[in-house]
């Protein structure tokens, strides 16, 4: 039996982590759930699944909360609630489900309470990648990829040895606006943007998919889980999404992982890992599908591809730039304050202007952290 934290449980990898569970009573119980303001939403998970502790975002909520559930459920709030969660004493994983740099500081509670880490929040990674995987190795602590891609590449890796891959080829659908020129970008709305071809997901990772941050995200993602140089790290078009992600080995072989665009699989593959328990869906038809498709990915059409490259070889702070610096401008697009292209303006603004900290500590990550939200909101 797995006893489950999930933080997130209202979002759109949390409320698909919760079908895996309810499908699984006997493999996967949940003990304890954060969630952020969907209070509607939080009563619905407690009165079906009965968690010993809930976390959300607010004091007032959670003050609420407890008139209306006297005993038995604990109630707590803000970042010292994520963690609480994430370190709950009977947990013994954590399915980081978070949006956002918010859930660093859980991830490493977690890592030394010794739990192993289920990972969708990737910004925790691009964010502070090296002190996480540090603190994983120190701790003994597996971290598993959910990330579709990571997830892909995780499962091409089983049973080989690390020095056998020659690259890594992490697939990406185009997003949104994939078949539009840069011109045309100028003029796009949100509710264009929110579009996604091929996956329903929350609001910022769908923004992220349309600039393609989310695939320099997930290039940075990569570079931290299995240990490879940005050299070895390659993106390729895929407006499919029907190959999650590939592993060439040095023999020119190529493994890939396939299937139909849904979370649940990947969840459900690093909650049950290492088993590999049975999913309820339609097998993949790949004659119905007929073709899939491959192009080069085109770095001055997506620009934030190029910045994330850039940051992750420089390392240091500049990988916590262009997150907080993504988070912070897509949050204004989301809330119509800028445009589609502003987000990628805003970015480089705050990479060009950012005096790198090499090898920085958890303290520095939080400064700049915050200074570059407060730089990049205060430039609209
Ligand atoms: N969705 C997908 O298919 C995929 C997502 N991911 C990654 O998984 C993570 C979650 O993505 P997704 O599920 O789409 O995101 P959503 O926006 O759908 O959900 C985010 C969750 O985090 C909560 N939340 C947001 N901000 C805070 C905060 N400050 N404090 C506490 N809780 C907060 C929300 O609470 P509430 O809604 O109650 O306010 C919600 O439960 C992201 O890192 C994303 O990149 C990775 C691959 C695929
Ligand atoms: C489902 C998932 O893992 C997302 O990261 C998704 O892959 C986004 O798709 P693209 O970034 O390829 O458009
Ligand atoms: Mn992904």
């Amino acid at each position: 039996m797995k006893y489950i934290s999930l933080l997130g449980a209202t979002g759109s990898i949390g409320l698909q982590t919760l079908d895996v569970i309810r499908e699984k009573p006997e493999q996967f119980k949940l003990l304890a759930i954060s969630a952020g303001k969907n209070i509607e939403l939080v009563r619905k998970i407690i009165n079906e699944f009965s968690p010993e502790l809930v976390s959300v975002q607010l004091k007032g909520d959670c003050e609420k909360l407890k008139t209306e559930y006297p005993s038995g459920i604990k109630f707590t709030y803000g970042t010292d609630g994520l963690s609480e969660v994430a370190v709950h004493e009977k947990s013994n994983i954590l399915l980081n489900a978070v949006m956002g740099s918010v859930g660093l500081h859980p991830t490493l509670q977690a890592i030394k309470a010794k739990k192993t880490i289920a990972l969708a929040n990737k910004e925790t990674l691009v964010t502070a990648g090296h002190i996480v995987m540090a603190a994983a190795k120190e701790n003994n602590v597996s971290i598993l990829p959910v990330d579709s891609e990571h997830s892909a590449i995780f499962q091409c890796l089983q049973g080989e040895q690390h020095k056998n891959v020659n690259r890594l080829i992490v697939t990406a659908s185009g997003g949104s606006f994939r078949d539009l020129t840069r011109e045309e970008l100028r003029f796009v709305t949100v509710d264009q943007a929110l579009n996604h071809p091929n996956w329903s997901m929350g609001s910022k990772i769908t923004i992220d998919s349309a600039t393609m941050m989310n695939k320099g995200l997930e290039v940075i993602e990569a570079h931290w889980l299995f240990n490879l140089p940005y050299e070895k790290i390659d993106v390729l078009l895929h407006r499919e999404s029907i190959i999650h992600s590939m592993v060439e080995y040095h023999d020119s072989s190529v493994i890939a992982q396939l299937g139909s665009p849904d979370m649940r699989v990947p969840i459900q593959y690093a909650l049950s890992y290492p088993d590999r328990l049975y999913y309820e869906t339609e097998s993949l038809n790949l004659a119905k599908i007929r073709k899939l498709h491959f192009e080069d990915m085109d770095f001055q059409r997506f620009r934030c591809l190029q910045f994330a490259y850039e940051a992750g070889k420089v390392g240091g702070t500049m990988p916590t730039v262009l997150n907080a610096a993504n988070e912070a401008a897509v949050s204004a697009f989301l809330l119509g304050e800028i445009s589609f292209l502003d987000i990628e303006e805003l970015i480089e603004k705050a990479l060009v202007r950012h005096n790198n900290i090499e090898n920085p500590d958890l303290d520095a990550i939080q400064e700049v952290d915050i200074e570059t939200r407060k730089y990049v909101n205060s430039l609209f």
